[in-house]
């Protein structure tokens, strides 16, 4: 996808479409990592093809794994036994690249160093190196990107504490490897706060539905057995974290706009999505057809701890600054890790429109304001560049200065989002003539 300045495209009128968003990064990643690890081929249907997969993908490679991913059924053949690594991964700025694949890479004979984008080594990785130590790996002493590590087939594993207060992903990343180590692991968290609670529970459930072993004697702790893997062929659910805008689009314009093939249950932390923008004023159905928002005019301010769904919050701030009322957002301290520093970025970009916005240490309050166009800065994050399409559709003039990055998650939107206004154009001229007495208000009607 063409990278580069982007004009934001203005609402002309209520947004209304149906929409289908690619696989979930989440699901796709340790769907790849687990098939890695299997006790045979797998496939995996509908998983999300952006640069956070193709990442992994070219990571597994690296570790010996066969995939074949031609098709939109990828074939997964797990290493030899006798695979030697060697060279560099590149993990570009994925959180679930850089976190999910040195655990693995520790039980792989040979040398390899990890690396990615320049932002990506100010991700914290100390607490998952440390833990990795401890268990036995052999790193070199660096505490960030780009470390380099030696993997042996007899990893011990066993008891270990960290403390995962800047990211889940260090307790999934030890979680999904461990069934490879000799004696699993024994897993405890020992920070002050836990973030991404619903991505720990994906992790757990994806092991349990492979055959693996997984106790969780306490509530910060887990033991995963030592053991096979068993082979699964998956489908992957559409990633509800990148619904997000869709939904945010309805609700800012009072549209309506409907996510095909929405799941009943999931794991997911945008299924928070539902409560968050009911809260915010949205009427929200889930059907048949897909889960349903409808803007009812109002966008309420909201009153959230978003530790459990932090990667929503750059959306939902974007959304409170155009809300009635004043927002506070908290428990998410730790996104100041993330691709940016999410908490500086959205001061600064919410600032630069005009809105009044502070930082506290684990949140953001946001007061709307009237916002003025400009330029939005996106620091190569896929979130601040939604969150800015999502203003740009009732601000006149917001300019991204990168529209590039969304390829990490979804390569395909900025088609996605001009899609969605295509059908709104259609959806109004088509409900005009059908309906020319009713004017405007007919736009209460499904699309
Ligand atoms: O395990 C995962 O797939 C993720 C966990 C979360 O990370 P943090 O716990 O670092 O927020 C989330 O924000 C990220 O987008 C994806
Ligand atoms: C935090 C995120 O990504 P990562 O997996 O790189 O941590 C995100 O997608 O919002």
């Amino acid at each position: 996808m063409a990278g580069g300045e982007w004009f934001a495209p203005r609402a002309e009128e209520r947004v209304h479409a149906r929409v289908r968003v690619p696989g979930s990064k989440s699901e796709t990643n340790r769907a790849l990592v687990l098939a890695a690890i299997a006790d045979g081929p797998s496939t995996i249907t509908g998983g999300l093809d952006a640069r956070d997969t193709q990442l992994m993908r070219d990571a597994l490679r690296a570790l010996g794994t066969t995939i074949d991913d031609g098709t939109d059924v990828w074939r997964v053949t797990p290493a030899a036994d006798d695979h030697r690594m060697g060279g560099t991964i590149d993990c570009g700025l994925a959180g679930t690249v850089m976190r999910f694949v040195p655990p693995l890479a520790a039980t792989v004979p040979g040398t390899v160093t990890f690396d990615g984008d320049e932002a990506a080594r100010s991700r914290p990785m100390l607490p998952l190196l440390d833990a990795l130590t401890d268990i036995g790996a052999d790193l070199d002493d660096s505490d960030a990107l780009p470390f380099t590590l030696t993997g042996r087939p007899d990893l011990p594993g066993g008891p270990v504490n960290i403390d995962a207060s800047t990211s889940s992903q260090y307790v999934s990343a030890l979680l999904l490897a461990a069934p490879r180590f000799a004696r699993g692991i024994d897993l405890r968290h020992v920070g002050p706060t836990l973030p991404s609670l619903p991505h720990i529970a994906m992790t757990v459930a994806m092991l349990r539905e492979r055959g693996v072993d997984v106790d969780q004697p306490e509530e910060h702790r887990w033991v995963v057995a030592p053991g096979p893997v068993q082979a699964r062929d998956v489908t992957i659910e559409p990633d509800l974290s990148n619904a997000a805008p869709f939904l945010a689009a309805a609700l800012v314009t009072e549209g309506r706009v409907t996510v095909h093939d929405w799941p009943a249950e999931t794991d997911q932390p945008g299924a928070m999505l539902v409560d968050l923008f009911s809260a915010m004023g949205a009427r929200v159905e889930l059907t048949e057809d897909g889960l349903t928002l409808t803007g009812t005019g109002h966008v309420r301010a909201l009153e959230a701890d978003l530790s459990a769904a932090s990667e929503l919050t750059p959306v939902l701030a974007a959304v409170c600054a155009l809300a009635h009322g004043t927002s506070h957002l908290t428990g998410i301290g730790h996104i100041r890790g993330h691709e940016t520093d999410r908490l500086a970025a959205l001061e600064a970009e919410l600032h630069g429109l005009g809105a009044a916005v502070s930082q506290h240490e684990d949140g953001l309050t946001i007061h709307p304001r009237l916002l003025h166009g400009g330029t939005w800065r996106t620091y190569a994050d896929h979130r601040m560049a939604q969150a800015g399409a999502v203003l740009g559709l009732v601000v006149d003039d917001i300019t991204l200065d990168d529209i590039g990055c969304t390829s990490k998650t979804m390569p395909q939107f900025p088609e996605l989002w001009d899609d969605m206004l295509a059908q709104s154009d259609r959806w109004l001229a088509r409900d005009v003539a059908e309906h020319p007495e009713d004017g405007d208000e007919a736009a209460q009607d499904a699309p």
